[in-house]
């Protein structure tokens, strides 16, 4: 099977163009071996590309640990800068199905060099049935969440992809591998959910650190970040339009007036490679 490797901020994909080669059935463990660190490729994630009828091209995506998410916000962006260097979409502004819905990235050029992408990633959901999370009342906003005794104040969001945000006072003293996987598998959150980590710096900027549903801590979460500037909008903690300081670089956000939320930051091809089946 032909790959390129490619990251967003450190969160790293392998990207499988499924156009032009078959694949085997069973796509969630092809995702495990591949991801593996030590015995495949290694990678946060697998993402596939493939022929829609409703959009130029198709995104799947599958954790490292074989689950298939609705969404991911770095892939969303490597998949774009794949798609128009391998020649499958000529156009620098164009469309993705995903199991979140149809999404449009945009490619922003200077002298021919992709420097960055720009991906409208629709509208949030707040109605807890559609994070879904177990709560009552129309939204999740600075509500309490009991873990293990403890009392976490937190707000939740989807982006088509369910997201669990926390503020706190200094993400690098947070205890973001002990305490992610306690609230990834929450009762509360039915679908198992991602947890976000938010230090605010000031009303334009954050730090946050993620712990991703299917694979732990990552430099960097796009549909987190996306999440962020939603929940610090609604909190009354920043402006709508924020640069998200990641582990792996930065990105910038922005909940616009038409109730979309805007992502931009970089896509890199890092190697390709044949991995053998
Ligand atoms: N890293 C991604 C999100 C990938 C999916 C996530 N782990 C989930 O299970 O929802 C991003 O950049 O958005």
């Amino acid at each position: 099977m032909e790959f390129l490797k490619m990251q967003g901020l450190g969160n790293d994909f392998v990207v499988v163009d499924a156009y032009r080669q078959e694949l085997p059935e069973d796509l969630g463990s092809l995702a495990q071996k591949v991801c593996h660190r030590q015995f495949g490729i290694g990678a946060d994630g697998l993402v596939l590309v493939l022929p829609s009828e409703k959009a130029a091209v198709k995104m799947r995506i599958f954790n490292a640990d074989g689950s298939e998410p609705e969404m991911c916000g770095n892939g969303i962006r490597c998949l774009a800068k794949y798609v128009y260097e391998s020649g499958l979409c000529p156009r620098t502004e164009f469309t993705v199905e995903t199991l979140a819905g149809v999404l449009r990235p945009e490619l922003m050029l200077e002298k021919g060099r992709i420097t960055g992408v720009k991906v409208d990633m629709g509208e949030p959901r707040l109605s807890p049935d559609r994070i879904p999370v177990l709560f009552a009342g129309d939204k999740v906003v600075g509500q309490p969440l009991e873990v293990q005794g403890e009392k976490y104040v937190v707000t939740a969001v989807s982006m088509g992809n369910p997201h669990c945000l926390i503020f706190v006072d200094d993400v690098s003293q947070t205890p973001v591998k002990s305490l992610g996987p306690l609230i990834e598998v929450h009762p509360l959150f039915p679908a198992k959910i991602n947890v976000e980590f938010v230090e605010i710096v000031n009303k334009k900027e954050v730090k946050m650190r993620v712990w991703e549903r299917g694979a732990g801590e990552t430099l960097a979460c796009g549909t987190g970040a996306c999440a962020t500037v939603v929940a610090c909008a609604l909190n009354g903690k920043t402006d709508r339009e924020i640069t998200v300081h990641l582990l792996g670089g930065d990105l910038i956000l922005e909940w616009a007036p038409n109730n979309h939320v805007f992502m931009t930051g970089p896509a890199e091809a890092v190697f390709e490679g044949r991995y053998f089946i």
